[in-house]
């Protein structure tokens, strides 16, 4: 079996005296959808934070396996001059937000082709030249981004206001802005937040369509848990900022641990 995408070894995460994730090791596999749950305030965004390159874990590491490489998160965002959370997306992990993050001034295709500025790797005098390279990356980026539109049924909207598109629109475009950065890894933090139903359904399709079509894992917070044993394949419980619990679907919803911890109740209580 292959190594996993990503490997989180024992991080800790302090805010002050806040210790929002403690000792916390969990593994996501290659091309499978592990989803991350946990009670409300439990540390999920946080290690989220962390694995996305927002903050450097307070101790412990978290290894992002390519085929045959592997890249310190940590060391990335760290790294002299040059580094920050750009480099973890140019190192292959794209995420989206608990509160949808997009430009909302700017059109639906304006909000990919921004986002794909990142991996390009034209510079300031190829731009002012337009030398025959930039012309290049540019239709590339325009290419990708009318891709990505296709996969997300988003097509039509190219030229709105990213702002006026209804709610369930705008978290699909987030996700594509997410894959026009051509990630190994996704992280969806809340994908069916305000979604309705049926809005939920299709983005269970929409995700477990990326994940077997496109050679990408998927690692999602998600509260809706009709949605998460719909596509997990792999559940790490988080309580209190540790993991409580990490297995499939199935030893998960039976854990005592976990029952307890979203019943607000003792383990003995719930075996008893
Ligand atoms: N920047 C910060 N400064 C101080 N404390 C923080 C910060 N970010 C998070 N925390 C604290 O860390 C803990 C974990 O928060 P986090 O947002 O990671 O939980 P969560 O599981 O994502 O919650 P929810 O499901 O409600 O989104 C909480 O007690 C929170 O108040």
């Amino acid at each position: 079996m292959s190594a996993p995408i990503l490997d989180v070894q024992n991080v800790t995460m302090r805010f002050g005296g806040i210790v929002a994730n403690r000792n916390v090791s969990f593994s996501v596999e290659r091309g499978a959808i592990t989803a991350l749950i946990g009670p409300n305030g439990a540390g999920k965004t946080t290690i989220f934070d962390c694995i996305t390159g927002f903050y450097r874990a307070s101790e412990g590491r978290i290894l992002l396996n390519g085929r045959g490489t592997s890249e310190d998160i940590g060391a990335l965002i760290t790294r002299p001059i040059t580094g920050g959370s750009h480099l973890v997306t140019r190192a292959g992990i794209a995420r989206t937000f608990q509160n949808i993050r997009l430009f909302k001034e700017m059109s639906v295709i304006e909000n990919l082709l921004v986002a794909q500025h990142l991996a390009t790797r034209n510079n300031l005098l190829s731009g002012v030249f337009r030398t025959r390279a930039y012309r290049n990356a540019e239709a590339e980026a325009v290419d990708r981004a009318y891709y990505w539109l296709g996969q997300m049924s988003l097509v039509e909207d190219a030229n709105h206001l990213a702002g006026e598109l209804p709610y369930g629109r705008q978290r699909r475009l987030e996700i594509a802005r997410a894959m026009c950065t051509s990630p190994k890894l996704i992280c969806l933090d809340e994908p069916a937040a305000g979604l309705n139903p049926s809005e939920t359904k299709d983005l269970s399709d929409v995700i477990r369509r990326l994940c077997a079509d496109h050679d990408l894992s998927v690692l999602v917070i998600e509260h809706d848990m009709g949605l998460v044993m719909r596509i997990a394949n792999h559940i790490v419980v988080l309580d209190h900022g540790e993991v409580i619990s990490d297995g499939t679907p199935e030893s998960v919803t039976n854990d005592p641990a976990v029952i307890a911890a979203y019943l607000g109740v003792s383990e003995e209580e719930v075996v008893a």
